[in-house]
């Protein structure tokens, strides 16, 4: 058969590995795909020492790429917003199938390029765009297809999870673990991205389209990162049976969908609590098949460019099958012209478990009055301690509460925060029991 021909724009830790894992594999990759898979062009602002580029066609201009006839498929590796959507509308428009790792292109701008990819008739493939090489979108949109997914949640931030981890471990400064991870090709070109929940936000959007059929909806993701956690929340939780992992948590309820990413206290003996590093794993619960896990590395050159390659095999398989009878982009058909999915909800509106930390100046009804806080706004406590005094007169005060609903944990929080007794502002962090795992 006649081979598929490739264009890779960007060659940095992504783009590098796709080339090397498909130059390096070539014989096992066409035996599967049955056609040869082959590198026609590079667009690249410059050459990469790790690949050996001798008589691959390179240009400086990725728009090359997208218009060049003799390419069939364009792997979009150079990341962001802006330039990597015309690129590939580009791709599109000149009839191109498109494999991104892009979660941000994808996250914000997918239902546009997905409706312009179906007028073209193209595909636009995005494994890579979450968790790395883990196939877990393919799992969701086709291993998982018998099922009404009941929730989900996973640890789909690398550079995350890595810091997480170093932290604990070994007391390392979250900047020195940060800038390790950067010299290891895990953190995106602006990091804050990964810390402060952005990136692991895109990555949900993403998963919750595929898993509930609603469409893409970055904007309504409530996210929040790791950078305010300290050590002595790691500590207290510790103390209590849980650990501290940053999670994607999306969960059907009969008023909608939850979209939210929060580091979260969940239970040691869990599966998520022992995912340690950069990598990452998601678990998956289905009406039919129950919990199930999907682990691996979630981020890394040749783990990365794995989920690349195997989404250029579906492109090599698929190319010549009609455009209505392949996989819909986000598992369910026509997402974008059924208003039937359910809305996403507000934060507020979600109900978890809480844990807070406070400080309080130790004298007689303290306890007394956080408590009435919490009972007038429905709030039950699990458990209550309060530890010795630290910082002067004040002592710190742990509580556990039962499942409540977030307005009211806002509200309990702004009243005890307005006490002359509590100093400074209270720690909350979000409790999951993960049940069933
Ligand atoms: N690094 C990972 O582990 C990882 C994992 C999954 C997904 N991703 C995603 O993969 C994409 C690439 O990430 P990366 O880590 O390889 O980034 P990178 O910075 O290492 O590589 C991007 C490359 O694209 C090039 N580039 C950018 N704009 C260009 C332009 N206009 N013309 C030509 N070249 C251009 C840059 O020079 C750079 O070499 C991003 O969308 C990222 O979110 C990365
Ligand atoms: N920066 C991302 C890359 C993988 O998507 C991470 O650390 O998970
Ligand atoms: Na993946």
């Amino acid at each position: 058969m006649e081979p598929v021909r490739v264009g890779i724009c960007g060659l940095g830790t992504v783009g590098s590995g796709t080339f090397n894992v498909l130059t390096r594999n070539a014989d096992e990759i066409a035996r599967r795909a049955g056609r040869p898979i082959v590198i026609e062009q590079v667009g690249a602002r410059r050459d990469n020492a790790e690949c050996d580029l001798t008589d691959i066609h390179v240009t400086r201009d990725i728009f090359e790429v997208a218009r060049n006839p003799d390419i069939d498929v364009l792997v979009e590796l150079i990341g962001g917003y802006d330039v990597a959507r015309e690129l590939v509308l580009e791709a599109i428009r000149h009839g191109k199938h498109v494999v991104t790792a892009n979660k941000a292109l994808i996250a914000v701008h997918g239902n546009e390029l997905f409706r312009a990819a179906a007028e073209q008739g193209v595909i636009v493939a995005f494994e890579a765009a979450v968790a790395g090489g883990i196939p877990v979108i393919k799992s969701l949109r086709e291993g998982l297809g018998a099922n009404r997914i009941q929730w989900l949640a996973g640890i789909i931030n690398g550079t995350g999870n890595y810091i997480l981890t170093h932290m604990r471990d070994e007391g390392r400064a979250f900047d020195d673990v940060l800038a390790e991870a950067q010299s290891l090709g895990y953190a995106e070109s602006d990091p804050t991205f990964d810390v402060e929940g952005i990136d692991a936000a895109h990555k949900l959007t993403i998963l919750a389209s595929i898993a509930f059929g609603v469409p893409l909806q970055f904007e309504r993701a409530y996210t929040e990162g790791i950078s305010r956690i300290t050590a002595e929340d790691v500590e207290q939780a510790d103390q209590l049976g849980y650990i501290i992992k940053h999670l994607g948590i999306s969960r059907r309820t009969d008023e909608g969908v939850e979209l939210r990413v929060h580091p979260t206290l969940i239970p040691k003996e869990r599966l998520l609590a022992n995912v340690h590093g950069v990598k990452n794993a998601i678990e998956v619960m289905g009406d039919a098949v129950g919990p199930t896990l999907y682990y691996g590395a979630g981020a890394g050159a040749e783990p990365t460019a794995s989920a690349v390659v195997a989404d250029l095999l579906d492109v090599a398989r698929d190319i010549a099958t009609h455009h209505d009878y392949r996989t819909p982009y986000l598992a369910f058909s026509g997402i974008d012209h059924d208003d039937q999915h359910p809305p996403i909800l507000p934060m507020e509106s979600i109900v978890t478990a809480y844990y807070l930390r406070l400080l309080a100046v130790d004298r007689p009804g303290v306890l007394a009055r956080v408590a009435t806080i919490l009972a007038e706004q429905g709030v039950s406590i699990e458990a209550l301690t309060q530890k010795e005094a630290t910082e002067g007169e004040l002592v710190p005060i742990i509580i556990l509460t039962h499942r409540t609903r977030e307005a009211n944990m806002n509200e309990a929080i702004r009243q005890l925060e307005s006490l002359a007794d509590v100093a400074g502002s209270v720690t909350r962090i979000r409790v999951e029991d993960l049940d069933d795992a």
